[in-house]
């Protein structure tokens, strides 16, 4: 959707073997809070979510916000000893940042420190329809199909773009990426109108538009994508014991994804060789639990090295032509 907004005259194509509400990020609570990325400098990670933060609170503020699923949400982090660092890279991008006041804390006995925010939350299932409606808009094509060896693509489409996730570690071999696997439960319960996260991320309360979100699990390497009872009774009893009233939610329904951890999220080209042949890829994946936090931003960076491919084409081609 970036390109084919920022870049009106190329003609995109996204293909991909599974679509919403199959895909990793329809599992997701969609919430804006930045998960660290150990090898990704912090300034980048701060500029991927202030864009990401500033496009969506737009997409708020506007007569498309419930269509595109985007709402504000307020609610707590809370840590059961105080950290170090009181105020997260972040604190100055999310709303309203500020230390919780012991009157707030009484409601969590376990937990001695606390934040209160303001953040954005999008309803993953609605907001990625969306995008696909924008795409479409915008004269983008939509093909259904696996791609077994990127170079099924050459010769086809002048750039690649490769958002495949997980995917990728088949696709292009990258053995950095690794899944951690998410186990979710989404309940009604429309009397939660407050998030609550537990500092670590294991235990989460996120109220959305459709379905509060109660999570969690982080399995690293384990790529079950059944669900699994004895962990969806933790998560309750878990997210009961911050929220008690959630004892009488109904309509739970169990979902699992896998996030595509890595290291460092990977925005950057590479030219592949066979011959003397070459394919020209953008890599843009590697999000783990936090895509929907830094996706604009990173899907604009991934789109300012396509608009550095395009130019460097046309002065081949120009070249050749001479
Ligand atoms: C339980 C859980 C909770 C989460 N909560 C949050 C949250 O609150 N906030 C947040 O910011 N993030 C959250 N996330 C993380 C977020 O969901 C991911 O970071 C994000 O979905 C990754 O998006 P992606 O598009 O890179 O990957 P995916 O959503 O997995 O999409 C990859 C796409 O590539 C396609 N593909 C892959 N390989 C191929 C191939 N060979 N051929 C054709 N197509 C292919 C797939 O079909 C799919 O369409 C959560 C994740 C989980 C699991
Ligand atoms: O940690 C959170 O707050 C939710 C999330 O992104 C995840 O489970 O990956």
């Amino acid at each position: 959707v970036c390109i084919s907004k920022s870049l009106p005259r190329c003609s995109v194509t996204v293909i991909a073997d599974k679509f919403t509400p199959n895909t990793t990020g329809d599992v997701a609570a969609g919430m804006l809070i930045p998960h660290r990325y150990p090898d990704t400098p912090i300034e980048q990670q701060k500029r991927w979510f202030q864009e990401t933060f500033s496009y969506l609170l737009t997409i708020c503020n506007s007569a498309e916000a419930a269509d595109a699923g985007i709402h504000l949400l307020s609610g707590w982090q809370i840590h059961q000893t105080a950290p170090e660092e009181k105020f997260p890279f972040w604190a100055d991008i999310v709303l309203g940042f500020r230390i919780m006041s012991m009157a707030e804390l009484e409601k969590f006995p376990e937990h001695q420190f606390g934040q209160a925010f303001t953040t954005l939350k999008c309803d993953s299932q609605r907001y990625l329809r969306w995008l696909e409606s924008r795409l479409r808009e915008n004269g983008g094509q939509i093909e259904d199909r696996k791609i077994t060896d990127v170079w099924e693509l050459h010769g086809h489409y002048d750039v690649i773009v490769n958002c495949s996730g997980l995917g990728a570690r088949a696709l292009v071999g990258d053995s950095k990426l690794h899944p951690v696997r998410g186990q979710v439960l989404k309940v009604q319960a429309p009397w939660v109108t407050h998030f609550i996260r537990v500092s670590d991320g294991s235990t989460y309360i996120y109220p959305g538009m459709s379905s509060v979100t109660l999570g969690g699990t982080r399995q690293k390497d384990d790529w079950r994508l059944s669900t699994d009872a004895t962990a969806s009774q933790n998560i309750l009893n878990r997210c009961c014991a911050l929220e008690p009233s959630l004892k009488k939610a109904y309509a739970i329904t169990e979902h699992v994804g896998l996030r595509p951890t890595r290291s460092a999220i990977r925005v950057e080209k590479e030219v592949l060789l066979r011959g003397s042949y070459q394919l020209p890829v953008i890599h843009n994946y590697g999000h783990g639990g936090g895509g929907f936090s830094v996706h604009w931003g990173t899907a604009r960076e991934a789109t300012h090295l396509v608009e550095e491919l395009i130019a460097s084409l046309r002065g081949s081609s120009a070249k050749a032509k001479l």
